[in-house]
């Protein structure tokens, strides 16, 4: 890192991170921490107009309310590769660059697509729960659905859904997909979300959040999915209208789900706690010790890359 370390821009947190990021961070900005401020309101009058740079999570972004008090923000490093808490079209605006951290969380992401699929479909926390409440010598579960051999539908063909994809292939099942555009793959493509659920056997969720997708995954297209049909979703809450989903959840409409994102995150409605039709993640697609550390790095790369004056190695905006 070339530039001068005595001069330390005022940097502004917005949620937890990494004990070691945080010790990075602390090493080349004054660190602001608004999460932990009991007042955000005074502690953005005292200290908004300094903050250079935004360090934040993909679940979290830069709240408009927030970024209007930065007058001077330089860049927003994202540790996460999701960007849709971050309004681009006001970064462009007002000249801060917007960075994420693609690629080194790809695999993770579509592992916990492949062990949320199999515990959707194996039973894996209801069995792990009827042996610790020792239900075992009472009697089995009821049946669950094989993994081999499926029809799985991915929509949103990107680096994840490919990922995804990928590994479903050791499956020997069929996969199809639904992207915004056809893509050169040896996959079968469906014009619509609704097209490839009536289609498949699991639909698993990989497209990016936006405002055109909000909600992608509605009523219709769960009813398409069908009562043997399992939702997996690894992107974003926001892609899937989560009261019809508890609605097909709970009446039957579809098999089951596996959700690692919710629309209000850490907020999950009350109504699919006691579903044992439904697996539930606190958002960890990403959560490895491992990915983690390569994220880190990739936040202060862009941050360095920055206030260095070169390219950023993984720009948004
Ligand atoms: O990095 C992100 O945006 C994620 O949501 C990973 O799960």
């Amino acid at each position: 890192m070339s530039r001068d370390l005595s001069m330390k821009p005022d940097l502004l947190q917005l949620c937890p991170l990494m004990p070691s990021l945080e010790a990075d961070l602390a090493e080349r900005f004054t660190v602001h921490r608004l999460h932990e401020a009991a007042d955000a309101e005074a502690f953005l009058a005292t200290h908004g107009s300094a903050i250079k740079a935004v360090a934040t999570g993909g679940h979290i972004g830069l709240p408009p309310a927030v970024g209007a008090r930065l007058p001077a923000l330089e860049i927003v490093a994202i540790n996460g590769v999701g960007y849709d808490k971050v309004d681009l079209a006001e970064a462009r605006r007002r000249g801060y660059r917007v960075a994420n951290t693609p690629d080194v969380l790809t695999e993770d992401v579509a592992d916990l697509a492949i062990g949320l699929t199999i515990a959707a479909l194996r039973q894996l926390v209801r069995g792990d729960g009827h042996v610790r409440a020792g239900q075992w010598p009472k009697g089995d579960l009821p049946l669950g659905r094989k993994m081999s051999r499926k029809k799985f539908g991915i929509v949103g063909l990107g680096r994840i859904g490919r990922a995804i994809a990928k590994r479903l292939q050791a499956f020997d099942g069929e996969i199809g997909y639904a992207s915004r555009s056809p893509q050169d793959v040896p996959y079968r493509a469906f014009e619509s979300p609704a097209a490839l659920a009536a289609w498949c056997d699991v639909l698993i969720i990989a497209a990016a959040a936006s405002a055109e997708t909000r909600h992608l995954i509605n009523g219709p297209v769960l009813e398409a999915l069908g009562p043997k049909g399992v939702l997996v979703n690894v992107a974003r809450g926001s892609l899937v209208d989560e009261k019809a989903l508890l609605h097909a959840v709970q009446h039957g409409q579809i098999a089951g789900a596996a959700l690692d994102v919710f629309e209000n995150e850490p907020h999950v409605p009350e109504g699919f706690h006691g579903l044992p039709n439904v697996v539930l993640t606190p958002h960890m697609a990403s959560a490895t010790h491992e990915t983690r550390a390569d994220m880190a790095a990739l936040v202060i790369a862009n941050l360095d890359a920055h206030f260095a004056g070169r390219a950023l190695p993984t720009p948004v905006v």
